[in-house]
């Protein structure tokens, strides 16, 4: 955690006169990115005394009012604009404030700090030398799950968030250098991230969700066919990376070339009745032979992989990339995100949290029993019932299964998993900017038990997994200790498995 004291040097004045419609309110406060919908700035309201090249681009709601208001540039924050429509990510938020340019990481996908936003109730935001306070209280780790700590605090004087307001974050990004020196922090779109499988049920919504992340420069989509029409739509998104299409073995070297982060959705997806494990035999070799591209032209990348039986196809990917002689274990991950975002939303659910607020580790693997949410870890801390723990252990673990059979024979989990997908993507984006607060779960190699491979929360540095946090697993209770020795042989044997596989391939290619 740190302090980034150039943003105080940034803060756009408040720019909400009483004309305003909009009135502080006490909530929950959310930090939107705005320019992800906003490519322009808005004019400020129109007795706002700050200009518009010093408008900012990032959006705080605050509020649990019904609507977010979207107003066209021409008309923000007008008294007697009509009511537009619904900012889409964030329907029942209301009252909006500006404040300077966002940072990269807070992008709205969900990866966001949450803070209550604690405005003197008495306080009228009247213009922009308004005698407001805003103190935000920290939160949990929120949606991300991926804060150690995130605090903000404002006390402010002539303007909404004027000097003598602190800002502490547990965020970074790249700070341009020009920027620097100008006390500017500005996202930099920079990072190339290639998604294989882009035309299928995940890779397309993930395709959409990589699209607007002010981080990503190129985003290269590559499948095996129809690739090209999902690339023509996304490129007319006006967000700032460049969209580039791959077709077929020949064109994927090209596609994987100086990659950052390569997603792997490829494969097929389950049936009702059938296992993650069913997929094996045609997953693991689409698996293979990806890996063995991505091992002759981005070696350095972080990988990630969704295809299932992820138990699998991870060790899989690590015996390839061993056998090219680039095997890094610490950037290669499989996605387990899913896991977590499911645990999150139920257990909020079940205990009437907020959503935001509630962050449960899920360890272990990804199919099954071997995913084990630890609910005994839930922050914010909360008690389970017996009957509760094991309700909620047994939804977490089916919840693919639920999906799939929903369903019924037309896939699996495509828009929760590109979602998921599109967070891991994001903090993997955050840590090589060199954020130092990115945590996940994840399923990568491990020494946490005695198992090679192992689901947990990883703290992710610019070069991959900095260390597996093994806190999560101590006095856990005795349900879940019972749980992570059921999971144990049915995870190795997935290990063992992915591992047999790719021994075996490389004999048979020896042998011709
Ligand atoms: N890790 C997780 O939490 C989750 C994993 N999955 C898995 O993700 C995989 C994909 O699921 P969906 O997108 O729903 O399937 P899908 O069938 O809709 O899409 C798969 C895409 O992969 C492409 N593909 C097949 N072989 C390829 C190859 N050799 N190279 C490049 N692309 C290739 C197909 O053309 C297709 O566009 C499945 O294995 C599924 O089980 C699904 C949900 C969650
Ligand atoms: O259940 C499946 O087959 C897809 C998956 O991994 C999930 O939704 O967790």
């Amino acid at each position: 955690m740190f302090i980034i004291r150039t943003l105080m040097l940034e803060m756009t004045p408040i720019v909400r006169p009483k004309t305003c419609p909009m009135k502080p309110t006490r909530g929950i406060g959310q930090w939107l990115v705005a320019h992800s919908f906003l490519p322009t700035p808005p004019p400020p309201c129109p007795s706002a005394k700050a200009s518009a090249a010093a408008l900012p681009y990032l959006v705080v709601t605050a509020g649990a009012a019904t609507s977010i208001p979207r107003p066209p540039p021409s008309s923000w924050g007008r008294a007697s604009t009509p009511p537009p429509p619904p900012f889409p990510f964030f329907p029942g938020l209301r009252d909006i404030l500006l404040l300077p340019p966002p940072r990269p990481s807070l992008w709205p996908l969900g990866l966001l700090p949450s803070f209550e936003l604690d405005m003197a109730s008495s306080a009228t935001i009247s213009s922009v030398g308004a005698q407001a306070a805003l103190v935000s209280k920290p939160r949990n780790h929120g949606i991300s799950g991926l804060k150690a700590s995130s605090s903000i605090s404002f006390e402010l004087g002539s303007s909404f968030l004027g000097k003598t307001g602190s800002l502490r974050e547990s965020v970074t990004t790249r700070v341009a250098p020009k920027a620097k020196s100008a006390a500017r922090i500005l996202p930099e779109a920079s990072y190339k991230v290639a998604v294989l499988g882009a035309a299928g049920g995940i890779g397309q919504p993930l395709g959409l969700l990589i699209k607007m992340s002010p981080l990503v420069s190129e985003l290269r989509l590559y499948d095996i066919a129809n690739v090209k029409g999902v690339a023509a739509d996304l490129s007319h998104c006006n967000t700032p990376s460049q969209v580039m299409d791959f077709t077929g073995p020949a064109e994927l070297a090209s596609c994987l070339k100086g990659v950052d982060v390569v997603v792997i959705p490829a494969g097929v997806p389950r049936k009702p009745g059938m296992t993650r494990d069913d997929l094996f035999n045609i997953n693991a070799g689409i698996v293979k032979s990806l890996i063995e591209a991505v091992a002759d032209n981005c070696p350095e990348a972080f990988i990630h992989i969704i295809s299932n039986p992820v138990n699998s196809t991870v060790p899989i990917a690590a015996e390839i990339l061993k056998q090219k002689g680039v095997y890094n274990p610490k950037k290669l991950f499989g996605v387990s995100t899913l896991d977590v975002v499911r645990a999150n939303t139920f257990v909020a659910q079940k205990k009437g949290l907020k959503l935001i607020d509630v962050d449960v580790p899920v360890v272990g693997g990804h199919a099954g029993i071997t995913i084990l949410p630890l609910l005994s870890k839930t922050r914010p801390s909360v008690t389970f019932t017996d009957e509760e723990t094991e309700q909620l252990t047994k939804r977490i673990q089916n919840a693919g299964t639920e999906v799939v059979e929903a369903k019924a024979g037309a896939g699996s989990a495509t828009l929760s998993m590109a979602y998921a997908a599109a967070r891991f993507v994001e903090s993997s984006l955050r840590a090589l900017a060199g954020d130092p607060d990115v945590y996940e779960c994840t399923y990568v190699q491990s020494e946490l038990t005695e198992l090679p491979f192992f689901a947990s929360r990883v703290k992710l540095g610019k070069n991959g997994v900095e260390s597996i946090i093994s806190s999560d697993l101590e006095g856990i209770t005795e349900y879940e200790a019972s749980a992570l020795e059921a999971l144990k042989p049915e995870l190795k044997a997935s290990i063992e498995k992915g591992i047999e596989f790719a021994h075996k391939q490389q004999g048979a290619a020896a042998s011709v």
